[in-house]
């Protein structure tokens, strides 16, 4: 039995047994298919059907929490947001101004700030100073703009003003008054369940009388970055180079909708990565590296040790096509109703991982954080995408008025194109041509 594995910024000793399975032979053939071994359900499955299949495993959303707004953020509505209450909630006053009753002009009497509730109704000929926001009194018509509106003191011995309205049109009804439910009446559907919490969406929450919010629980994420030759810190050295795929993946997921409880890099062993998999406390493992067939390259051989099922092994997209998705039942079996842990395995070159992760872990996180499918963004083409000629690409573009650019470096072991990228374009086999829709995927951070 093989200890914990090792945290961030704890190698393995050099001098440590690897446990590494079945010896590797270099100069063998690839080893013909068995199929008692590993469930392969296609090869190279087309690259939609991956997305497909990615987004169908996260089956129903997780179950549901009552957050407080500051904490609902990122988070997917569970019911339909309801106004709670009219917006606005009573005839509001559009401008700095007056409130008049019928027309002009008008005596003139006090004042009413946002805040404060009028005292009583307002007399026909009369006015009353108001401020942008403040409840319109009953009886007001219409706001007269500070600008539109002139006062005469009146020496009648009363010490009265009268209000005449100098405005380029005499003031209609109803202008410059926002009306009670303009934009909403309570009891309305607002937006639906699966709605993304955005600050918008809080924003609106609390404007209609929201403290709390039903929403469904973000999916947790354990990161496991896998290989020896991965640094954490200060430049490549020595045949061993910079972890890029934490830095990166760890924010993105996040902003996916994931929580992300953990990070940690993995030895190149087997018996290490098999109780990884085995004991995470996630609901999605996450893992970068060891999907090919290396001579270290443990993910198929220790996701079959623990009896995971592979739903998806190998993509026909361009870079990325190792990725893969398998589900791993709990043990002990956890309450029911509680899903499969899933496993995400994106290959270890960066652009290759970053392929994966939008075509296998976002589309599994937002449905199994209960987000919406969202509609796919298409753009114009600004030039020609270079395609490969059987598989999807996925291509780093710069967007600008004339659409989608294709970005130099755009390797798979790059990340220079898509640092400046505002977006993967999906290129479908052969390449586009200019000025044709292309669909968009989201790209860390955009
Ligand atoms: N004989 C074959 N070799 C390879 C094939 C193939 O079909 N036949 N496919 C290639 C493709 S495509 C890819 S992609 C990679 C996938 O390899 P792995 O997922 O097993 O990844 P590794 O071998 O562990 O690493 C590949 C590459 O990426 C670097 N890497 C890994 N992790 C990180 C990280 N966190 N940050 C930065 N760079 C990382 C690693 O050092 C390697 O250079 O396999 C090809 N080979
Ligand atoms: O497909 Mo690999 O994923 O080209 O880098």
């Amino acid at each position: 039995m093989k200890g914990p594995v090792p945290v961030s910024g704890t190698p393995r000793g050099t001098d440590a047994p690897r446990d590494s399975g079945a010896p590797f032979d270099w100069d063998a053939p690839p080893a013909a298919p068995d199929p008692g071994a590993r469930q392969r359900p296609a090869p190279d499955l087309p690259w939609a059907q991956a997305r497909r299949t990615a987004r169908r495993s996260g089956g129903h959303p997780l179950p549901t929490l009552d957050l407080d707004l500051c904490d609902a953020l990122g988070h997917a509505l569970a019911q339909p947001l309801v106004a709670r209450t009219d917006l606005p909630p009573f005839d509001t006053s559009a401008m700095d101004g007056w409130a008049v009753a019928g027309p002009g002009p008008w005596r003139l009497h006090g004042r009413l700030l946002a805040g404060q509730s009028p005292t009583g109704p307002l007399a026909d000929g009369t006015a009353v100073r108001i401020a942008t926001g403040a409840q319109l009194p009953p009886g007001a018509t219409a706001v007269l703009r500070r600008e539109h509106g002139a006062v005469e003191r009146r020496e009648d011995g009363e010490g009265g003003a009268l209000l005449h309205d100098r405005a380029p049109h005499p003031a209609a009804p109803g202008r410059d008054v926002r009306p009670r439910g303009q934009e909403c009446r309570h009891g309305e559907p607002l937006l639906p369940a699966g709605t993304s919490v955005t600050p918008s969406v809080l924003g609106l929450a609390a404007a209609t009388g929201y403290d709390r919010l039903t929403v469904h629980r973000r999916p947790t994420v354990e990161l496991l970055l896998l290989g020896d030759e991965l640094l954490e810190a200060g430049p490549p050295r020595d045949g061993l180079v910079r972890d890029a795929l934490g830095p990166l993946l760890l924010p993105w997921l996040d902003a996916c909708g994931a929580r992300v409880i953990g990070r940690r890099m993995v030895k190149d062993d087997l018996g290490l990565l098999r109780d990884a998999l085995r004991h995470s406390p996630a609901d999605v493992v996450v893992t970068t590296g060891g999907t090919a067939a290396g001579p270290v390259d443990f993910l198929h051989q220790a996701l079959t040790e623990v009896g995971a099922r592979l739903l998806v092994d190998s993509v026909a997209v361009r870079p990325g096509h190792p990725m893969l998705l398998a589900e791993l039942e709990l043990e002990p079996a956890p309450a029911p109703g509680t899903p499969a842990r899933r496993v995400v395995g994106l290959p270890g070159n960066p652009l290759a991982a970053v392929a994966g992760a939008a075509t296998l872990a976002v589309p599994l996180l937002r449905a199994l954080g209960g987000h919406a499918d969202g509609s796919p963004r298409r753009v114009p083409t600004a030039a020609e995408l270079p395609g490969h000629p059987r598989d999807t690409r996925l291509l780093p573009v710069r967007l600008t008025e004339q659409g989608a650019h294709p970005l130099a470096f755009d390797g798979p072991a790059m990340l220079r194109g898509l640092a400046l990228a505002d977006a993967l374009a999906v290129v479908p086999p052969g390449g586009l041509p200019a000025a044709v829709p292309v669909e968009l995927l989201a790209v860390p951070g955009r």
